[in-house]
């Protein structure tokens, strides 16, 4: 015996009629529908409350004003208010020819004129269940879309290579070894630490992070391990440390390569003895911290040149995970530069609804050698500049400096073009970090100090 077809696999129809007779007609007329009649407001409400139908077809005139609308009307406005993607199809009766308009207006799907020919109805409520069906499809695609586009909380990409390192992060998250991120400059190293922190058992502990490279040699120390009172002069009161607050949770040791040889024994002897002694005092605090460290620095060369402690390396890198350049990463440029468009445009300009087609096309032929931060400042500043609705190839700066040069006055002007193109681009990569654009440029600092004040750039 084949089996009945099961209601639940038929999609839903709710008929708003008061005339029991014509209900009756257009129940027995959708055989392939799950069919509910009823005859006034409340009991609409209910059943759409209950059943949670697709499509609906509204008399408007329902008692206690079966010959106006109101009743109608309400029931739309309540159906509108509660699963506005509900398809609703009024009724428009000889008396309010004009009634079928408003409610369109209102929300309503479509209208059929009464007296009621069924199979027009039946055209209009298959084609109503239609785009209802597809409607649904799109909002999960979309909903995916959103899920698929973000790894490990709050990464944005859509590129294997990258999708591929998060995974790595969230599979170690758990498991409380120490993680070492290689990869250049703004590729999104702290951003993988920050969501290894958060899958990780550590997660309601603190994150605490430290820029060794930011922090000059001689208080790195001090910030990490933390002081007693008198321990130097200045030393007034007693500090705790970096690794001290990080206790329970994640520290974060950015810049790794730049620490000093001193620092590196301290910290050696931190991960060892699994205890903290703050400068000038000899007690050791039992500190249980989680290290994840990062660098853009070939940290093997520099423990192959005794740049950096061999012992410390393998205790730090029991996993290491290499976080890929921007550039290798397929179709990510164009989805991170939409991500920090919108963001930024709702921050700061919201006027800024996208970009104009040779924006994008400038976005997508520039190499971008300072990664994620480099893009993000771009667009940030971009977003900003911009005076229209789209963002263009002019607000965002892009240009190689060679493309102006061939106009410049004279070599002395083409100079200082040169000069002051890469200084600016140097700078936004860095966020205007002197040290780190001083070092991109292999000029010292009091040089780029002379340069920038020269061209009258500021950082
Ligand atoms: N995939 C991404 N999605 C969204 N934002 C990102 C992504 N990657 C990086 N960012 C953003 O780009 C900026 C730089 O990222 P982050 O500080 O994590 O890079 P980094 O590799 O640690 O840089 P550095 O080596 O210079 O310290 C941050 O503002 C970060 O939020």
């Amino acid at each position: 015996m084949a089996a009945k077809p099961d209601m639940a696999d038929k999609p839903k129809l709710l008929v708003v009629e008061d005339d029991p007779g014509l209900a009756t007609q257009l129940k027995w007329a959708w055989e392939d529908f799950d069919v509910t009649c009823v005859g006034d407001r409340e009991s609409a409400i209910a059943a759409l409350r209950q059943h949670e139908p697709e499509v609906v077809t509204l008399d408007l005139g329902l008692p206690p004003d079966p010959d106006g609308t109101s009743e109608g009307f309400a029931v739309l406005d309540a159906i509108m208010a509660l699963k506005p993607d509900t398809k609703v199809i009024v009724a428009s009766g000889h008396n309010a020819p004009e009634s079928a308009m408003l409610a369109i207006g209102r929300g309503a799907y479509d209208f059929y004129r009464k007296p009621v020919k069924i199979e027009e109805l039946a055209l209009i409520v298959r084609r109503a269940l239609h785009l209802a069906g597809l409607e649904a499809e799109n909002r999960r695609l979309a909903a995916r879309a959103g899920e698929d586009a973000t790894v490990l909380g709050s990464i944005v990409t859509a590129a294997p290579e990258m999708i591929r390192c998060a995974r790595t992060v969230e599979r170690v998250a758990p498991a409380d070894v120490s993680v070492m991120l290689l990869g250049a400059s703004g590729t999104g190293k702290e951003l993988l630490a920050r969501g290894l922190h958060s899958a990780s058992l550590r997660a309601r502990a603190p994150f605490i992070a430290i820029n060794c490279a930011a922090i000059p040699e001689t208080l790195l120390e001090q910030e990490l391990f933390g002081y007693a009172e008198g321990a130097f002069e200045g030393a007034n009161s007693t500090r705790e440390g970096r690794i001290e607050m990080a206790d329970g949770g994640t520290l974060f040791l950015d810049e790794l390569g730049d620490m000093s040889a001193s620092a590196q024994a301290r910290l050696l002897r931190f991960i060892e003895n699994r205890a903290v002694e703050r400068m000038g005092s000899a007690r050791a605090i039992p500190i249980d911290a989680r290290i994840v460290c990062a660098t853009n620095r070939d940290l093997a060369a520099m423990v192959a040149n005794g740049a950096f402690r061999e012992d410390l390396y393998y205790r730090l890198a029991e996993v290491i995970v290499q976080v890929p350049p921007l550039a290798e990463r397929a179709g990510d440029v164009p989805l991170l530069a939409r991500h920090f468009l919108h963001r930024f445009a709702a921050e700061m300009n919201p006027q800024v609804k996208g970009f104009a087609a040779d924006g994008l096309a400038a976005i997508d032929s520039w190499h971008w050698p300072g990664n994620v931060r480099e893009l993000e400042n771009r667009v940030k500043r971009a977003v900003i500049m911009a005076e229209g609705r789209l963002v263009c190839a002019e607000d965002l700066d892009l240009a190689e400096p060679g493309e102006e040069l061939a106009q410049a006055l004279n070599l002395k002007a083409a100079r200082e073009q040169a000069d002051r193109k890469v200084i600016r681009h140097a700078l936004a990569r860095t966020e205007g970090n002197i040290s780190s654009t001083a070092r991109m440029l292999g000029i010292s600092r009091p040089t780029l100090y002379d340069l920038m004040k020269q061209y009258d750039l500021s950082s």
